[in-house]
């Protein structure tokens, strides 16, 4: 599997292949690194608390939950969705404090460098198809879910 833009050339020069990105024109011998995922897609489930950046949503005006009982919900909805009984698409829609709600939580394709850090570091680990574990960003709390 090569990262997007790459694809294998013959050097006849050398007799052997190359990696060559039709996009930078970039060439090399050793094979690009797919580690670096240049841009994932995710969904999520947001649950704010009064902390939160923005302690309001579609859903609710003001919002006064603690941290703690932000967390009991969302590891309601992680054992909801681990044990099938629900979709984190399902629950984001009903549920998330994110206007993605609209989208089934889906945030569609970001990059690096766009989402705050916890955010992106838990979506750029995950495998696609895998359920994050709870993460906190200054949004509040989150389940993520790699689609792509
Ligand atoms: N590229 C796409 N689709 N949209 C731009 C996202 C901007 C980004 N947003 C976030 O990092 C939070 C945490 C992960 C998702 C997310 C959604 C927030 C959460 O709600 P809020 O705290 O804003 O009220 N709602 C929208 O932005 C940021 N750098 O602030």
């Amino acid at each position: 599997e090569l990262p997007p833009n790459w694809e294998i050339r013959h050097s006849r020069t050398y007799g052997k292949d190359y990696y060559f990105n039709t996009l930078t024109k970039e060439s090399r011998w050793d094979a690009p690194p797919v580690g670096d995922k240049e841009r994932v897609r995710a969904s999520h489930l947001l649950v704010k608390h009064k902390d939160s950046r923005r302690p309001s949503s579609w859903k609710e005006e003001n919002i006064t939950r603690t941290k703690e009982e932000a967390l009991a919900i969302i590891q309601e909805y992680q054992t909801k969705i681990q044990s099938g009984e629900d979709t984190l698409s399902a629950l984001a829609t009903n549920l998330s404090d994110c206007s993605s709600a609209k989208r089934g939580g889906d945030l569609g394709y970001f990059e690096r460098g766009q989402m705050q850090k916890p955010f992106e570091d838990a979506a750029f680990a995950l495998e696609v198809g895998q359920l994050s574990e709870p993460v906190w960003t200054d949004s509040g709390c989150h389940l993520i879910l790699r689609t792509a």
